[in-house]
């Protein structure tokens, strides 16, 4: 244990969260453990010993005797809880819920780091983004989201130390979904032929665990929104919100209306299969120009502009050959000139995603102490 222990609050256990607990396990320097939670139960070790609740799953974690269970708490009381540590603590929120994200002024402000995956707080309105970074600066505590953009890839990293260095970025384009990468991949791969349907691979890049949570977060088109919006603010453009600009959804408008609860996930991919000759037919309008679909993205920074949707690629295209679940991001800057940097990998899957999130927390550890 360092000189000065610092305490760890994680929320949400799905499969970013499972696999985070288990690198967290093995990490070196590991802040302790104090509090765990998913969306009905929260584990708390009791104060004013603070003992370590173990990291190596929910399943170990929650069979411990010695800790206090309590059921969902408000955002403020694990904030009040995280702040009573003897040192400083850090919030990882492996969810993807807005409401927490929406809290996370609150721990900055208590001098409670945040480490996340969940893009859904820096991409909302403008005002949440800046409140999280004067929240931070008042707290004197930190904010690290590398995996909000194209899982445990260097992007952000990336981009924020161009900026930092002086670099002019005038456009970073590139494909950052994972799960619509997987999908265009598999169904309209560059090379061969596939006679999947649609819908059966949208089953699998779920199963994969590649999706949101609401794999229509991903099929509307919003999950690369939320991306792009992160990036450009990252850039410098105040971009107000993730629909200040055009979306192309993959949606049937059929569904388009089905609920976004439990239910109307499962009646969603129910249903999925009637609509699969929809993207059939864009498959086979490329296929006739000797080319392939693909799901992209681009910001022209000096335009202001941001673009998301579905572009045809010829096969021999870097775009058109990525694998599996994969992402490619260019930046185009002044220093690079012609040739851009590019940062290319996969871009989803529980064990990536979470290896952005434990080097985040490694360097929160290393600046806080
Ligand atoms: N999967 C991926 O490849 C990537 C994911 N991300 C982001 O990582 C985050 C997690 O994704 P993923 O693990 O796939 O999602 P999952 O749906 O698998 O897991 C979400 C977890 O969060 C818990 N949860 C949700 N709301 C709350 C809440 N209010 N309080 C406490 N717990 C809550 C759920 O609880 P319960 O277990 O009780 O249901 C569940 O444990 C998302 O923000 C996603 O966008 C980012 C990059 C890549
Ligand atoms: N659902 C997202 C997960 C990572 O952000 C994706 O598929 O890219
Ligand atoms: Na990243």
């Amino acid at each position: 244990m360092a000189a000065n222990p610092i305490y760890l609050g994680v929320i949400g256990v799905g499969g970013v969260g499972t696999a985070f607990l288990s690198q967290l396990a093995r990490l070196p320097n590991a802040p302790k453990l104090i509090l765990l939670a998913r969306s009905s139960q929260t584990l708390l070790a009791p104060t004013p010993a603070y003992s370590a609740i173990p990291a190596a799953d929910w399943a170990t974690a929650s069979a411990a005797p010695s800790l206090t269970k309590a059921g969902a708490l408000p955002a403020d009381e694990i904030a009040t809880y995280l702040a009573g540590a003897p040192g400083r603590a850090i919030l990882v929120d492996n969810t993807s819920d807005i409401n927490l994200a929406r809290q996370y002024p609150t721990f900055l402000k208590k001098g409670i780091s945040v480490v996340t995956p969940n893009k859904k707080g820096f991409s909302d309105d403008i005002s949440l983004w800046k409140d999280i970074f004067s929240s931070a600066a008042q707290g004197k505590a930190l904010v690290y989201h590398e995996s909000t953009v194209g899982a445990g890839l260097p992007v952000l990293s990336t981009l924020k130390d161009l900026v930092a260095t002086g670099d002019e970025v005038t456009r970073i384009e590139g494909v950052f979904s994972g799960t619509l990468s997987f999908l265009f991949n598999t169904f309209a791969p560059a090379s061969g032929s596939s006679n999947a349907q649609w819908s059966a691979v949208v089953a699998q890049a779920k199963e994969l665990g590649y999706t949101e949570p609401d794999p229509r977060d991903d099929l509307n088109g919003m999950d690369v929104a939320r991306k792009l919006t992160i990036l450009a603010r990252l850039a410098g453009l105040e971009v107000t919100s993730p629909d200040s600009f055009p979306i192309e959804s993959l949606i049937p408008t059929e569904l388009a209306s089905l609920p976004s609860s439990a239910d109307g996930i499962s009646q969603f991919m129910t249903r999925l299969p009637e609509f699969d000759s929809q993207m059939s037919n864009i498959k086979d309008t490329a296929e006739k120009q000797g080319k392939v679909v693909r799901y992209v993205g681009s910001i022209d920074v000096g335009a202001k502009n941001v673009t998301v949707g579905l572009q045809y690629f010829d096969k021999d295209s870097a775009i058109a050959g990525l694998k599996g679940s994969d992402n490619i991001i260019s930046f185009y800057t002044k220093r690079y000139g012609a040739n851009p940097l590019i940062v290319q990998g996969a871009g989803a899957g529980g064990d990536v995603t979470a290896m952005g999130v434990s080097a985040d927390l490694l360097k929160v550890v290393e600046r806080l102490q």
